[in-house]
């Protein structure tokens, strides 16, 4: 059987007939059998899928196909689907069934896109290393004694080792761009509110957004320009008009780019990154680009501030969790209260419940102002000096990550550490302005290193062009 890596390779293959919708199903359904023991998939949608790519199959040939026909996706399980379980990967979950399908979703399924299945992640989304999720390890497929990242570590792995042709993950601080580092996949977080989140079981709403996956830059600008635009259900989601950023991938101008100092001399950054980082900025000045080190010196207050604003917004949004109107409820409670309390003792993971008592501390009577309130402002700070770099530059770029992935257990027991994986990923997070992770070589253990592109809000068009340029100035 032929192996596709990209949409538009399926594409050329449905034209000519060589291939169908069917076929291809089962191509995918043939990968994640035999690469199950990587644990990406939670649910694989095997029966659901191939009636609908007998379906498509039929649409092709009425010449009635929607733009995506032919492309098979997975989803994070934090994205509800109508009819399919949910859990987020948390035990508080369990059984959930959504009645509604998100709007991110629906758009790809109006224009044929086939959902073959349900991806694991950290639980809630808490986690850079998918060691969080209730649904086990997810392995990464360059070496499987190594974490595949998190929080969308399914996802990733899923357009790593072809078990789907792109995915959706979600991102509040990194969850699609680091581990699409460290699976060595294209991973794009858009501007906040760029994409609706109907449907995304939230985290922190003033952070999360929906992110893709996947092989090219093309496949990833398709999916991101259908998927994005305003929603009446999310009141949150931008009005702007959305450009059709796949058919916008030609750049032929000289940008203007900065890089930050403080990440490139940062202490925990693995030399490899440094060199292959370096290594770009250099290919960029010698194509004419302008390329200029400038200062961040906010760096050391963006995790303070994201983990303090995040873990306020989660233990606000999880509190809905109580063992009443869905999920999981204790059997050993005796009274209301007791239900309540072992419902959310026995249903939450260590890190969520973790999350959720430094969310209530920061946001309690007494320490409100000294945490949650200084923090806001920090944002902003954080967010004007970007906003403000990226008026002076088209684009700002950095490695995604300080190292490539680790192995299992490494950081487990120091939280700290885990959180410092966010270290480069989380200023787009805090800002809200649109960032993308491309493939930029291996570390002397052969682990995939990223890079990361961040362009100022609603700029994807600009973003997907000059990281398609990137990606051929790389290869
Ligand atoms: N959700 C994310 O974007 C990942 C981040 N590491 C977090 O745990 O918050």
């Amino acid at each position: 059987m032929e192996k596709f890596i990209s949409f538009d390779e399926i594409k050329k293959s449905l034209e000519k007939k060589e291939t169908d919708c069917r076929a291809i199903v089962q191509y995918y359904l043939t990968n994640i059998q035999t690469k199950a023991h990587l644990n990406a998939f939670v649910e694989v949608y095997e029966q659901s899928a191939l009636t609908q790519a007998d379906l498509i199959n039929e649409k092709l040939a009425n010449g009635n196909a929607g733009k995506l026909a032919g492309m098979v996706i997975g989803i994070k399980d934090v994205l509800c689907y109508s009819g399919h379980e949910s859990n987020a990967s948390s035990k508080i979950l369990q059984g959930f069934e959504s009645q509604f399908t998100t709007t991110a979703i629906q758009r790809l399924l109006d224009e044929d896109a086939i959902v073959i299945g349900r991806l694991n992640c950290d639980e809630f989304g808490m986690g850079s290393s998918n060691e969080n999720s209730a649904h086990g390890n997810v392995l990464n497929a360059a070496d499987e004694s190594r974490v595949p990242g998190g929080s969308s570590g399914g996802s990733a792995v899923a357009v790593q080792a072809n078990l789907c042709t792109v995915s959706l993950g979600t991102d509040t601080g990194g969850s699609v761009r680091q581990p699409a580092a460290f699976t060595g996949v294209i991973g794009m977080k858009p501007t906040y509110s760029r994409v609706s989140r109907w449907g995304l079981i939230a985290y922190a709403s003033s952070f999360d957004c929906i992110g893709v996956f996947s092989h090219t830059v093309k496949d990833n600008a398709l999916v991101m320009q259908i998927m994005a635009g305003h929603d009446e259900y999310d009141s949150t989601s931008s009005r702007k008009s959305v450009l059709p950023y796949s058919q916008l991938l030609h750049f032929d101008k000289k940008a203007k780019v900065a890089y930050l100092k403080e990440t490139l001399d940062s202490p925990a950054l693995q030399p490899e990154i440094k060199a292959n980082t370096l290594a770009v900025l250099d290919k960029l000045k010698s194509e004419g680009h302008s390329v200029e080190e400038v200062s961040f010196p906010l760096l050391d207050f963006i995790l303070p501030t994201y983990y303090i604003l995040t873990t306020a917004e989660a233990s606000s949004n999880l509190s809905r969790f109580d063992g009443v109107k869905y999920g999981y409820r204790t059997p050993n409670a005796h009274n209301l209260e007791s239900m309540y309390k072992l419902t959310r003792s026995e249903g939450f993971g260590e890190e969520v419940k973790r999350r959720i008592m430094l969310g209530t501390f920061v946001l309690s009577a007494s320490y409100y102002d000294a945490y949650f309130t200084k923090a806001q402002k920090v944002r902003r700070l954080i967010k004007d000096y970007t906003e403000n770099l990226l008026n002076e530059f088209d684009y700002i770029i950095m490695p995604t990550t300080p190292s490539t992935a680790f192995k299992f257990g490494e950081h487990s027991g120091d939280p700290v550490a885990m959180y410092l994986e966010d270290l480069f990923t989380v200023q787009a997070s805090v800002s809200g302005v649109p960032a993308i992770s491309l493939p930029n070589g291996k570390d002397e253990s052969g682990m995939p290193i990223g890079l990361q592109v961040i362009c100022n809000s609603f700029k994807e068009a600009e973003l997907y062009a000059f990281s398609n340029y990137l990606t051929e100035l790389t290869s």
